[in-house]
């Protein structure tokens, strides 16, 4: 039975070849969702009135089971070293099972759209087995005027069931889990796994193959823009800040993960925040913790207690536990999404080897060489015994989610910060006083007072040392911060040790970057750390 309401049932999903199913419900809204995920036995009720899900096996994303279809649209386009191609066929075989394998279930229609700037608006349906998905995924995107949705054409639709189980001989993937991108037609297919940061992360794998072919730059970074209309982007990968510094009480919130940069200046993606929940404290994220109590949002994998009181610090069921909130629970978050061209861009890196200082100026060479590096470090957090950090270079600081080539993005950016006269730094939220084990986290308030000093123009003005490892310009002391930290090798007890630390860092570095060699300059190439070492 087809719910149609608002809509015109040429737009039902008959027409996207589902049929036998039980029941669809379009565009429920938020107090319709919590009523069908908890009366499905799907989530549970917190005492703050979120809605807690436990997604089982998958607690973060799969990026080995992420295919793109290869067709003759694709084959020239698509990075191939990065994107695991799926023939036609084995991606239409799997489409034809999933519509198969939803006989029978109800299903969740969301109408939505990625791109807060109307021109490279991309209207979505996401078509979810979860209504606690529907509900995730309704947080995460841009929510369209009721007007709108009477005339809601997609031009992407996703369609995850999370109970379906691919089979890799028969769909050409991995495992049983999947995520199959057909760009050409604008159709993702997930099954396998309810982790639902998968559902806005195809998103922005789309809107990432999709814009650059209009010369619009996509980016992994939030954003922010203060009271001088002075917009700031923070790119990092997972876990280097880009939610936790983005929402900050002096400037307006722009997005936390995900944006575009065009010809007007900046445009958010999405209409939501993903923030990590773990340790979340109310002294040091105040906007994040208060989003994160109430309702309406979405709590994935975070543990309760007999009071059904969340308990942050529990990390039992993973370390990756989240909170999922429309970008409004932010108290001083943008209606629009929109920001002007940035005067500042921050690279965040969270480096577990504690040799990064904890801010640094970059040259435009530097900042496309750091760009196309994507250093950060993971950290063994969850296996027990192991304390040796890993190092993961990641390009673009998203490298699962880029389906062209680096130099794309890179062309795209060196340009944008020339144009614009763009300040770029490295900020370094990892360890100090030692590498993971022996150090300790940054101080999300050290961090904070560097990045207000780089925003608000001062901190250029500061007194620079050259980083002896990286070449990069680290500055001497800061009103507000202890200048212990500016120095790493200072805050180590054995300054040798530093120095073999770093010297292994940089070696990782340059081994990375060979790939790179022959898409950029020498300028860039003469950017890379150790050279300087080298040189003296
Ligand atoms: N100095 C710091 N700067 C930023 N985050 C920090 C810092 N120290 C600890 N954290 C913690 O690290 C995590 C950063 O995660 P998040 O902001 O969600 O990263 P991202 O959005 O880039 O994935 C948060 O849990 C935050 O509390
Ligand atoms: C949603 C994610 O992004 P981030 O950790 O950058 O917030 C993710 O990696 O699944
Ligand atoms: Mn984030």
């Amino acid at each position: 039975m087809e719910d149609l309401g608002l809509y015109n049932p040429s737009n039902g999903i008959a027409a996207a070849g589902f049929a036998d199913v039980e029941r669809v419900h379009y565009n429920l809204s938020e107090v319709e969702l919590y009523e069908e995920a908890i009366r499905r036995g799907e989530a549970d009720l917190t005492a703050d009135g979120a809605l807690r899900a436990i997604t089982g096996q998958h607690t973060g994303r799969s990026p080995k089971d992420k295919f793109v279809v290869r067709d003759a649209t694709t084959e020239s386009q698509i990075w191939w070293d990065n994107n695991k191609p799926m023939s036609p066929e084995d991606f239409e075989r799997l489409h034809q099972d999933m519509l198969a394998h939803a006989k029978g279930k109800t299903l969740y229609v969301q109408d939505l759209i990625g791109g807060a700037d109307e021109v490279n608006a991309l209207p979505t349906r996401v078509i979810t087995e979860l209504a606690w998905h529907a509900l995730f995924i309704r947080n995460l995107l841009i929510r369209p005027d009721r007007d709108v949705l009477k005339r809601f054409q997609q031009k992407l639709t996703i369609i995850n069931l999370p109970s379906f189980k691919a089979d890799p001989a028969r769909h050409g993937c991995r495992t049983e889990t999947v995520i199959a991108c057909d760009l050409a037609n604008g159709i993702v297919l997930i099954g396998g796994t309810s982790y639902a940061g998968e559902n806005k992360k195809s998103v922005f794998t789309v809107l990432n193959y999709l814009l650059p072919a209009k010369g619009v730059m996509p980016m992994h970074c939030s954003a922010n823009v203060g009271k001088d209309e002075d917009t700031a982007v923070f790119f990092g990968l997972s876990g280097t800040g880009k939610t936790t510094l983005s929402a900050d009480p002096s400037r307006t919130l722009i997005g936390d993960d995900e944006h575009g940069w065009g010809e007007n200046g900046i445009f958010n993606f999405e209409g939501g925040c993903y923030a990590k929940a773990i340790k979340l404290s109310a002294e040091a994220e105040p906007e994040i913790y208060a989003a994160t109590r109430r309702f309406g949002t979405v709590l994935e994998n975070v543990v309760l207690d007999e009071n059904r009181v969340p308990d942050f610090d529990d990390n039992s069921l993973t370390e990756n536990t989240r909170s999922a909130y429309p970008l409004h629970f932010i108290p001083n978050a943008s209606a629009t999404g929109l920001a002007p061209h940035p005067k500042t861009i921050i690279m965040l890196t969270a480096d577990a080897f504690g040799v990064m200082p904890p801010i640094a100026k970059l040259t435009p060479e530097q900042a496309m060489y750091h760009f196309l590096s994507g250093y950060t470090a993971k950290v063994a957090g969850t296996e027990k015994g192991v304390t040796e950090p890993e190092a993961t270079f990641s390009t673009c600081f998203g490298a699962p989610f880029m389906p062209r080539h680096p130099a794309e993005y890179g062309n795209l950016l060196k340009d944008l910060i020339a144009r614009h006269g763009v300040d770029c730094w490295l900020v370094n939220t990892g360890w100090t006083g030692g590498a993971y084990g022996t150090g300790r986290r940054m101080p999300i308030k050290a961090t904070r007072a560097l990045l207000a000093s780089a925003l608000n123009g001062s901190l250029k003005e500061a007194e620079f040392r050259i980083d002896t490892n990286f070449g990069f310009a680290v500055p001497v002391s800061v009103e507000g911060v202890d200048t212990a930290i500016l120095d790493p090798r200072s805050t180590w007890t054995d300054g040798l040790a530093y120095d073999n630390q770093a010297g292994k860092l940089v070696s990782m570095f340059i081994r990375n970057f060979e790939k790179f060699e022959d898409h950029v300059d020498s300028k860039v190439r003469d950017a890379a750390p150790g050279l300087l070492v080298a040189a003296q």
